[in-house]
């Protein structure tokens, strides 16, 4: 979708569609050194995830495979409290699989961490974090490796897969929401 339909919504375009492009295939090249002819295996997280799984895929020059998990994630007034609830279990086995769990966004960092402390359950020879976006503030993850496409503000970030309440998620850019679409 071009951002022009909802363009009243939007606050501010923070990445083009070429500019994420252009980051997705730099990451895909990053991972690839690491893991040369390794496959790994990259894990979506389901929705936010979908549309940069998918082209992180497919600008990596090598063998990947695909699995996918869907969360809830339940945040209250404190940003680092929380749950989370599984809705989809990945269903690639991931035993003594090198492992990227990727996401759309790591807003307050509480998805990330249950994702990289379940997974690791499963015995994969590694796990790293790809991130298209970070926000400020957000806790790291020990030692896991992650790679991030763009730090980016705090403000509600929509396109590219992320979505306002089931909306947004076919634009092509990144955009910050516009405080009267949310208010
Ligand atoms: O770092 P956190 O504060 O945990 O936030 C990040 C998570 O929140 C979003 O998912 P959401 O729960 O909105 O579901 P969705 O992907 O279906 O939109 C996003 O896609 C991440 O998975
Ligand atoms: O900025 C965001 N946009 C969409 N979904 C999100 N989930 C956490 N932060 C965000």
């Amino acid at each position: 979708m071009e951002a022009s339909h909802v363009a009243g919504d939007l606050e501010t375009v923070i990445l083009t569609e070429e500019q994420i492009l252009a980051r997705v295939t730099a990451l895909a090249d990053e991972l690839h050194r690491q893991y040369e002819t390794r496959a790994p295996v990259l894990v979506g997280v389901l929705g936010g995830a979908a549309t940069f799984t998918v082209d992180l895929a497919r600008a990596y020059p090598g063998q990947v495979e695909i699995g996918w998990m869907a969360l809830k994630s339940y945040t209250t007034g404190n940003r680092a409290s929380g749950s989370v609830r599984l809705l989809k279990d990945l269903e690639v086995d991931i035993a003594g699989r090198d492992v990227v769990i990727v996401d759309g966004v790591i807003d307050t960092g509480l998805t990330m961490r249950w994702l990289i402390s379940s997974l690791r359950q499963r015995d994969p020879a590694s796990i790293t974090v790809c991130a298209l976006l970070r926000k400020p503030d957000t806790a790291r993850f020990g030692d896991t490796p992650t790679f991030v496409g763009f730090d980016v503000g705090p403000g509600l970030i929509v396109g590219y897969g992320l979505d306002y309440q089931g909306q947004y998620r076919n634009l092509r850019c990144a955009a910050v929401l516009a405080a009267h679409a949310y208010a």
